[in-house]
């Protein structure tokens, strides 16, 4: 029998605020296959950003399960998690998240100080994931001296290090002219279809969700009708 990558069954995050409980999302099952590429819509507040942040393990739900390759991430220790998201995880945001007091090269190398590496071997692998994302020649600029796309373009040099199962992006092209923006989601679907990385993407943004293999609606903390684009 063929397991999804992510298996993500009745699953339900509440917030406490003082004496108020937000209820976020309500029952999700959803499967995510190795090699895919989804989008996540959904109107503002629909809970995107939540079900991103529980799959890619920096929160934990209320109830349910998230499994990703047949393990229940839900039920690591906060450690055991921290540990797992190191390894498995590559995060790409809408604003990078670059430290700006580190050329692009030691920016990539960074997840990289958490494995057992020498300081050889981290350039090595950096500078090869700088190269898949168009900026071998870019090591040496601090994130000031390149521009939006380039910036997120080194973020997704940074997330790729590792060698991550899933590739989690929350509003990657947010902050980027339509251009720059088609120009980081072909590197995405480049990466899905040559490189075989799985790919998560919660966007805002119709034309960004083309380049998906297919979206999925959120709507009040539910999934509505799934979409097939290709
Ligand atoms: N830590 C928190 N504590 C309390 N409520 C929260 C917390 N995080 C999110 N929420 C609430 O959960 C709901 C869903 O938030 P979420 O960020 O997942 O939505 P979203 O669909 O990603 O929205 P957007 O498109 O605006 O980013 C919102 O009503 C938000 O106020």
């Amino acid at each position: 029998m063929s397991e999804a990558l992510v298996e993500i069954r009745s699953l339900t995050k509440h917030y406490t605020r003082g004496k108020q409980t937000v209820e976020v999302l309500h029952g999700i099952d959803l499967d995510i296959p190795r090699g895919d590429f989804v989008a996540l819509m959904g109107p503002s507040g629909s809970g995107k950003t939540t079900l991103l942040n529980l799959i890619g393990g920096l929160d934990t739900p209320t109830s349910g399960s998230v499994s990703v390759e047949g393990r229940r991430i839900d039920e690591f220790s906060t450690g055991e998690l921290a540990r797992w998201r190191a390894e498995h995880i590559g995060f790409v945001f809408q604003f990078y998240n670059l430290l700006p007091v580190l050329s692009a090269q030691k920016n990539v190398e960074l997840p990289l100080l958490l494995a057992k590496m020498g300081s050889a071997e981290r350039a090595k692998r950096a500078k090869v994931a700088l190269t898949l994302v168009g900026l071998a020649d870019r090591g040496g600029h601090k994130p000031n001296e390149l521009s939006g796309g380039q910036e997120q373009r080194v973020a997704i040099a940074r997330a790729l290090v590792t060698d991550p199962t899933l590739l989690v992006c929350d509003e990657p092209t947010g902050d980027l002219d339509r251009k720059t923006a088609d120009e980081v989601l072909t590197l995405l679907q480049t990466l899905n279809r040559e490189h075989g990385k799985t790919i998560i993407m919660v966007t805002h943004d119709p034309k960004a969700a083309e380049f998906a293999n297919r979206t999925v609606h959120l709507d009040k903390g539910l999934l509505a009708d799934e979409a097939t684009a290709h």
